[in-house]
């Protein structure tokens, strides 16, 4: 069957990758998570000096911003990819609250999106891809043969992440993960380059009320329709 790209976008912690990692593992798709990108340069800039106490050294990162490495490797236990940055692997370190509410800044600068965009054009080019993100449908791959568009309500999704952060033993409070998403929504909506919106093209969906078994059968309808199209 002919392989296609899939685009997943939506607001933070709404389950768009828990949707497109079961997909792809499904169908043999490559799958990737072009957050943990963002979050990797994140972690980067701040094992690297780059944010002081004036902010962003946005001119340091720039002359570093090509030799930054990243790279996904399939985790035997989990059966899902780990990000790897230059060569080490960070998986652990960048779903931290720290790189949280950091990440949406360093997203917003041009030459770091260009980077990451020009990284994960090239993951996709021979298609059979499931990405999830921000800017997949509109910027990355606005040819996908299937685009969704993720929402719910920010409470129920500050509620997942602080049940997923409880589950892992890391202590954070739930009005600090409720203030983290909506900062992040905010600023990845009103950037200037490739903002968080949904393409023309792309199909909606409110998992407010959905558990993760209907969103999953939700999405192989989809792609089954698209398939026999
Ligand atoms: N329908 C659902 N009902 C309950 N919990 C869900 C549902 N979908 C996902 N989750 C849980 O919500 C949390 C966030 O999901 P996930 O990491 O997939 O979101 P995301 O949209 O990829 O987030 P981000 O963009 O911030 O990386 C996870 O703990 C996941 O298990
Ligand atoms: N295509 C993308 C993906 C992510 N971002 C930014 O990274 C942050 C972290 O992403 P998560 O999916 O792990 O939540 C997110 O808040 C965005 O600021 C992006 O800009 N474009």
């Amino acid at each position: 069957m002919k392989k296609i790209t899939i685009a997943i976008d939506g607001f933070s912690s709404c389950g768009k990758s828990t949707m497109a990692k079961d997909l792809a593992r499904e169908i043999g798709y490559i799958y990737i998570d072009s957050g943990a990108m963002y979050r990797a340069v994140t972690l980067y800039s701040m094992e690297n000096g780059i944010f002081t106490a004036e902010g962003i050294d946005t001119e340091k990162l720039k002359k570093q911003i090509n030799s930054i490495r990243i790279s996904f490797q399939l985790n035997p236990e989990t059966g899902r990819p780990d990000t790897y940055l230059n060569g080490i692997n960070v998986e652990k370190k960048i779903r931290t609250m720290e790189v949280s509410s950091r990440v949406s800044p360093i997203a917003a600068l041009d030459f770091v999106r260009e980077a990451m965009v020009a990284q994960q054009q090239e993951m996709g080019k021979a298609k059979g891809i499931v990405m999830d993100g921000r800017d997949i449908g509109t910027t990355v791959f606005p040819d996908a043969e299937l685009k969704i568009f993720v929402t719910a309500s920010p409470e129920i999704r500050a509620q997942r992440r602080y049940d997923e952060l409880k589950a892992k033993g890391e202590e954070a409070g739930f009005d600090e993960i409720l203030e983290n998403v909506k900062q992040r929504d905010y600023i990845d909506q009103n950037r200037e380059v490739s903002p968080l919106r949904k393409a023309d093209d792309a199909l909606l969906l409110d998992n407010s009320h959905m558990t993760i078994s209907q969103q999953k059968e939700w999405l192989a309808e989809q792609f089954e329709k698209v398939c026999k199209s």
